[in-house]
């Protein structure tokens, strides 16, 4: 048998109905339809090709990819596509260039901080790409704190202008994407001063290059910041460096929704928090869980069919060797990982419908729920892309010695994926504003009830006086016991920390001093919100022959597999006895074999094609063996039977004849 048949095999296995499968992880009838249908698109046309990647230089690299958005673009145009269209045919041509940054935050940071007389002079501009915009935050020194910022934009009286300047080397830009080469504009942020007085941190729409020959203006000095982690991943972005020597640009370039700059040069506040000029960050950090996702499940897509495939070990009178899959330690490894890719899906599709939520409250000028959004969006950043970045490394692990090859799609995915933890919010910082949150909502308890997400710690005392009455492995096929678990054991690691806080003099010295109890606790709250999704998303409507069934299993593989593996928090905050926790681990192995059966059908529903997962050990037909033998043949270095260098440095030394004793 061969790997075809083994996948075919592994198909006729499934318990439930896998075109409704992929409806459910699509999230509707309609969205799936959408990515389908620009995922074959995309898969279709030569000019996405994505396999001579790895050959390429960097500069050849570079510009097939402004030849693959140049062509996305033509075609987003030639078949006037959606928003949603142009997003999910980007999505799939998967390779990081300057259109992420022009639809993903420059645009957003127009929409979101700029007053109505900007959008409507500067949207139309960028949403037709007549100007290319990038977002220059970042500095040299200066990136997790932005109100550490050193650029300036000085206020000008006389000409009615704000002077750009970068005053040390240390101010210059440094990171932002498709600055180096392409954008015409910034929105770059600098700390305004006006007449001496520093008024904080906002952002300014500079214009970088000309529109007519693309050569840099003057004062602008911009270059790229050299090749980063892996070969392509996000080398075909030209993350940039960027110094200003006293740029000026008229007032009206400040974006003046949340605070303006009059003729007068008076700074004022508008009624909406300062918080806001933070908005496109949240907004990003939104998508960014959405796309974990989806980077996940294309590594545990790739992991699953593989190890269906592979086989070591266990054969009997000749007969085939076990499949990897079967092995316990195996499924231990990767069926949480799968579980994940869906706990992942249905919390982003929350996070979404949360923004959409609070984005209304804002144009009703209601605030209240803002510092809530920015935790769990914060919050969930962290937890899903650390998730996914170990997971899509464990998953390389899981495929052997193969998945070290670059045709196994996985290192790629890996350099590509693993700086989700630093941008856009590095892990740790964002884990200490959700631990803010927190503690600031422990402390207000006694005038304000929680909310939202945060509403359990309302329900304190029961909590913190709990224990857990599961008495076998079937008790914990219960989404109650599940929640009350996981509220019990956030309640109590945060107010643990708040209440070791409460005994410093300096609040702000005891949050330091226990902030890496703190980065626990939040990563607690962020997986009971995880956890209680699933469970919610379960008690809608899915459906679908055996589709509600299998979610099931998997939400409580992915709440037990976290139990399991910080049984030390459930246990130290007393809520679990050992018994309990043991329990929890014999019931997350029978749940594993019941995924079993199912694991190849599960990871179809993600409907990713071949094109996209750019595997040969993930293909849909799962004939590995004679396509990774074909990948290896046409690496260049197979051009030829002997290779370049070879007569030059070889063969001298084959040749030379020195005896032992001489050497
Ligand atoms: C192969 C694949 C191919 C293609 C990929 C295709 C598509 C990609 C699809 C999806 C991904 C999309 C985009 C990403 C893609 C690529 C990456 C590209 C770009 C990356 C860009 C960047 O990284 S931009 C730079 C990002 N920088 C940061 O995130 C900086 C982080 N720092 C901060 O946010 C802040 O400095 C801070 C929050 C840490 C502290 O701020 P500060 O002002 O000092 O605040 P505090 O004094 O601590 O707090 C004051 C109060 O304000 C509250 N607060 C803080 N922030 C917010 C907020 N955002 N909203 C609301 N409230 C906020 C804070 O909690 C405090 O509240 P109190 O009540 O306690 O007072
Ligand atoms: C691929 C990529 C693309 C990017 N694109 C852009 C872009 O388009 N535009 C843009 O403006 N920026 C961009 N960035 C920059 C990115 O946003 C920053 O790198 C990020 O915000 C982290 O900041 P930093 O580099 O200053 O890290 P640092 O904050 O210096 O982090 C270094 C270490 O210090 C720790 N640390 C920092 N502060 C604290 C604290 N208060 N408490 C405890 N620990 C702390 C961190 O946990 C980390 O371990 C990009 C970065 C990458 C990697």
């Amino acid at each position: 048998m061969e790997g075809v048949d083994y996948l075919r095999d592994e198909r006729k296995k499934s318990e439930f109905d896998v075109e409704a499968m992929k409806v459910a992880w699509a999230g509707s009838r309609e969205a799936f339809q959408v990515s389908d249908r620009m995922a074959k698109l995309v898969a279709n046309d030569p000019v996405f090709e994505k396999f001579s990647k790895p050959t390429l230089g960097r500069k050849e690299m570079f510009k097939n990819t402004l030849r693959k958005a140049a062509y996305a673009w033509k075609l987003i145009n030639d078949l006037h596509l959606t928003e949603e269209e142009a997003k999910w045919l980007r999505h799939y041509i998967d390779e990081p260039n300057y259109t992420d940054l022009q639809w993903e935050m420059f645009v957003p940071a127009l929409e979101g901080q700029g007053s109505e007389e900007q959008k409507r002079k500067w949207l139309p501009l960028a949403q037709t790409m007549q100007i290319i915009g990038t977002y220059a935050q970042t500095e040299l020194a200066h990136g997790s704190n932005v109100q550490g910022l050193e650029t300036t934009a000085t206020f000008d009286h006389e000409t009615d202008q704000f002077v750009i300047h970068s005053p040390t080397l240390t101010s210059s830009k440094w990171w932002p994407g498709g600055m180096a080469k392409v954008a015409t504009h910034a929105i770059v942020y600098a700390r305004l001063i006006i007449d001496g007085h520093f008024y904080g941190v906002h952002g300014f729409i500079v214009q970088l290059r000309s529109l007519e020959d693309h050569s840099t203006l003057p004062g602008i000095t911009v270059g790229d910041i050299g090749m980063k982690f892996g070969h392509g991943a996000y080398n075909t972005m030209d993350n940039g460096v960027l110094r200003f020597d006293r740029v000026r640009i008229p007032r009206n370039q400040m974006l003046m929704r949340v605070s303006q700059v009059t003729k007068e040069g008076k700074y004022v506040q508008s009624d909406v928090p300062r918080q806001l000029a933070y908005g496109t960050m949240v907004s990003v950090r939104q998508t960014i869980v959405s796309d974990a996702s989806k980077a996940l499940s294309r590594a545990v897509c790739i992991a699953t069919r593989y190890s269906a495939i592979r086989r070591q070990f266990g054969s009997h009178d000749g007969g085939p060797e076990t499949q990897v899959i079967d092995y316990k330690t195996q499924q231990s490894r990767l069926f949480p990982l799968l579980a994940s890719a869906f706990a992942f899906r249905f919390v982003s599709e929350w996070l979404k419908s949360l923004q959409t939520d609070v984005k209304q409250r804002l144009e009703a000028k209601d605030f209240s729920t803002l510092p809530e959004a920015h935790a769990c969006t914060a919050g969930l950043k962290s937890l899903t892309t650390a998730a996914t970045a170990d997971g899509i490394e464990e998953c390389r692990k899981l495929c052997g010695g193969h998945g070290y090859l670059i045709s196994s799609g996985l290192p790629e995915l890996y350099a590509y994926y693993v700086p989700a933890c630093t941008y856009e919010g590095e892990n740790v910082v964002m884990m200490l504003q959700v631990a803010r949150f927190l503690v600031k909502t422990v402390s207000e308890m006694s005038y304000k009830q929680p909310v939202g997400t945060a509403d359990y710690l309302g329900r304190m005392a029961p909590l913190m006086h709990n224990n857990c009455d599961v008495q076998t492995a079937e008790d914990w096929l219960n989404p109650s016991a599940i929640v009350k678990a996981f509220e019990t054991r956030a309640v109590r690691m945060i107010v643990d920390c708040s209440q070791r806080i409460a005994k410093f003099e300096n609040q702000e010295e005891g949050f330091a001093e226990l902030s890496t109890d703190l980065v626990e606790a939040s990563l607690a709250h962020c997986q009971l919100i995880v956890v209680s999704t699933f469970i919610q998303r379960l008690k809608q409507e899915i459906p679908g022959k055996g589709v509600k069934q299998s979610l099931e299993v998997l939400c409580y593989v992915y709440a037990l597999y976290l139990l399991h593996k910080h049984q030390g928090d459930f246990l130290a905050t007393g809520y679990l006895t050992s018994k309990q926790a043991s329990l929890a681990n014999d019931q997350l192995k029978t749940l594993y074999s019941k995924v079993r059966p199912n694991a190849i059908a599960l990871v179809d529903s993600f409907n990713h094609t071949d094109h996209y997962l750019s595997s040969v050990l993930g293909r849909y037909d799962g004939n590995v063996y004679p396509k990774l033998y074909e990948a290896a043949r046409k690496d260049p270095l197979n051009d030829s039977d002997i290779a370049d260098g070879i007569n030059q440095y070889v063969q001298p030394i084959l040749k030379q004849k020195l005896h032992l004793a001489k050497l």
